[in-house]
């Protein structure tokens, strides 16, 4: 693991880490990591099998065992995501899964059993890892952390558009509940918080384009990784 580059990107639902990742990967040709994906994988499986959130050893033995494919989406298509053989591509990104995934990600038992498919994603040229915990636990010896925030209000702001332009019937105050509701979920449980690692660098992208926080974290990694 140690000789691949990696950059780790955590921060809050909204916060425009997915965004910054994927450009990341693309500029660099670099592998990408969506570890939210794996929990909100992992509840979506409980929520099937009718597997209560808090029944820990069960929840974490469908997150041993994920039957998930990611199956690359034709010519600008997005990669279909295929749990047990059926396409949960839509549903893997509604805010009712990102609420079942924050509630498993509580768990010790199911972050153990994502750690190591999460660090087998380590591989040349390099690695862009979006989530909450890749800089203090997954990835602790990447060279450049990011902790990525917005207010609130901000990311609440950005989610109802993108859920709106989806098409999907939001309410903006909802939503804002939602985020706030997660954010205190994530940040206060006992394992693997959402907190900045001691060396990361805290970016607030409130009132930033995406290509302003991409040239910010392109500065960055050209200083944090020389060989770039
Ligand atoms: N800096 C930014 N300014 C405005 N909108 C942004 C910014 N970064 C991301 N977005 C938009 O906000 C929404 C949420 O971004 P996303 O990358 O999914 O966040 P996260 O992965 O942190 O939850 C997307 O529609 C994205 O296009
Ligand atoms: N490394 C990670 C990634 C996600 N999680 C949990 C906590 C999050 O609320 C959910 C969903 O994460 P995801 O990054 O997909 O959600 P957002 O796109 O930021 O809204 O999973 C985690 O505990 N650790």
């Amino acid at each position: 693991m140690s000789n691949v580059p990696i950059i780790a990107i955590d921060g809050p639902s909204g916060s425009g880490k997915g965004t910054l990742c994927q450009t990341l990967a693309r500029h660099f040709g670099w592998h990408l990591l969506d570890s939210g994906a794996l929990y909100r994988l992992t509840g979506m499986a409980a929520d099937r099998h009718g597997i209560a959130l808090n029944d820990e050893l069960a929840v974490a033995e469908l997150a041993k065992n994920l039957d998930v494919q990611f199956v690359p989406g034709a010519d600008g298509e997005p990669t279909l995501v295929l749990l047990e053989g059926d396409d949960v591509s839509g549903e893997l990104r509604t805010e009712k899964t990102g609420l079942l995934a924050s509630k498993v990600a509580v768990l010790g038992a199911v972050r153990d059993a994502l750690l190591q498919r999460q660090r087998d994603f380590a591989q040349l040229p390099g690695l862009v890892a979006d989530g909450r915990d890749m800089g203090t636990v997954v990835f602790t010896d990447a060279p450049l952390k990011i902790f990525l925030t917005a207010s609130a209000e901000e990311r609440a702001e950005r989610r109802y558009k993108q859920l709106k332009s989806k098409g999907d019937n939001v309410n903006l105050a909802t939503l804002l509940m939602e985020i706030q509701a997660r954010d205190k979920r994530d940040s206060e449980r006992e394992l693997a918080p959402l907190k900045p690692a001691a060396d990361a660098i805290q970016l607030d992208s409130s009132g930033l384009g995406i290509e302003e926080v991409f040239e910010r974290v392109l500065a960055e990694a050209k200083i944090r990784l020389p060989s770039l």
